[in-house]
């Protein structure tokens, strides 16, 4: 089997709704994600996947969160989330709780229409990373 990945980094604020700890608190990561393909052949241009089409593709997404808050739907009262708005923050919702693990997972659902990925790993800090594969 033949497997490439690539990478990508985003910086993002989130926090864990009701986490029993600090990281229930606002507060940021540089996130990492890395990707990997699989193929037990290589196209005819001897290649699992041409770099340049994953790493664009795995950008846009990493693009979409960048600089932003990232924000669990419903986790937030109407009014607090209405005041960041007004503030003209950058918010970006996401129907998953926004934990290292649901990343993996998001990333890997969303690229996987497009490349054969087999796993996703998703670095919230230099020491801590999540993975998702099949
Ligand atoms: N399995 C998971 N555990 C935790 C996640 C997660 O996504 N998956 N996320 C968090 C928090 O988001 C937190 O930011 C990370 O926690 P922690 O490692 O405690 O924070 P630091 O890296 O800043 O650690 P220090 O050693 O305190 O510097 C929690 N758990
Ligand atoms: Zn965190």
């Amino acid at each position: 089997m033949y497997r490439v990945s690539t990478q990508a980094s985003f910086d993002a604020a989130h926090f864990l709704k009701d986490y029993p700890g600090k990281c229930h608190n606002l507060h940021g990561h540089r996130w990492k994600v890395v990707i990997e393909v699989s193929s037990p052949e290589l196209d005819e241009g001897s290649m699992v996947i041409d770099f340049t089409d994953i790493k664009k593709e795995l950008k846009k997404m990493a693009d979409h969160f960048d600089h932003c808050l990232i924000i669990e739907e419903g986790s937030l009262k109407k009014e607090t989330y209405e005041a960041l708005v007004s503030e003209d923050f950058r918010i970006v919702t996401v129907n998953f709780r926004p934990t290292a693990e649901c990343f993996a997972k998001y990333f890997f659902d969303q690229l996987s229409s497009s490349f054969p990925v087999n796993k996703v790993q998703v670095y919230e800090t230099p020491n801590n990373v999540a993975t998702y594969e099949v």
